[in-house]
């Protein structure tokens, strides 16, 4: 994919998000790895709805800023994914609304917030552990996604929303489409018992 490609998938995935109510205002921020080895990132207090390829921000993975406008906050855990987890080529970090009241419970699962009790979230993306609160940008959130970044395909940061890495950023975007909706039938079975997959056939979801 040519940079102007990439910067044109950044700009209808950012649109469709928005249109679908995944993102709202200016939350959220989203990342991609060139081809020449930089990344393309959205700028800081933009609105993923009306994204302009022109302007989006160039940086190196050492955090160098090099075109476009101000980076995302959070560039620094973007960066701490691509540095510790070669398969991650593209980040999405969004504040959609399931996952993030998700984010807001007590008592979760540190290890794995969301239970399988349906197989696709299994096959595509597997256990998703809890970064611990930190307010946005802190420098501990790139701190603990880098020890974690190479063993998961997504992350809950608790109170603020889901991370989810990706092959492409298409790739990082449906499996977070995926994991919304999963804390979406969360919330909707409520204090129903559910039942759970089992644990062979979680395994049997994770072999394929
Ligand atoms: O929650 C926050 O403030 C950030 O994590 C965020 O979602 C938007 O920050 P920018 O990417 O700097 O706009
Ligand atoms: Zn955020």
């Amino acid at each position: 994919m040519t940079e102007q490609q990439a910067r044109e998938e950044m700009v209808k995935l950012g649109a469709s998000f928005f249109a679908r109510g995944y993102a709202t205002g200016s939350a959220g921020n989203l990342s991609l790895l060139l081809e020449d080895g930089n990344l393309l990132a959205t700028p800081t207090g933009s609105c993923l709805g009306e994204l302009d390829a022109d302007r989006l921000s160039k940086v190196t993975l050492e955090g160098e800023w090099l075109s476009g406008d101000k980076p995302s906050k959070e560039i620094a855990f973007h960066r701490a994914l691509y540095a510790n987890d070669p398969d991650c080529k593209a980040v999405v970090h969004l504040h959609s609304h399931y996952l993030t009241a998700l984010s807001c419970l007590e008592g979760l699962d540190t290890q794995n917030c969301i239970r399988p009790f349906t197989p696709y979230v299994v096959m595509r993306v597997g256990d998703v552990p809890v970064v611990p609160y930190y307010k946005p940008g802190d420098a501990r959130l790139a701190e603990d996604l880098s020890r974690l970044a190479g063993q998961y395909r997504a992350f809950l940061l608790a109170n603020h929303g889901p991370v989810v890495v990706g092959k492409s950023l298409r790739e990082a975007a449906d499996n977070t489409e995926e994991l919304e909706e999963t804390a979406r039938l969360m919330f909707t079975l409520g204090d129903r018992a559910i039942r759970y997959l089992s644990d062979s056939e979680v395994a049997e979801l994770r072999s394929r």
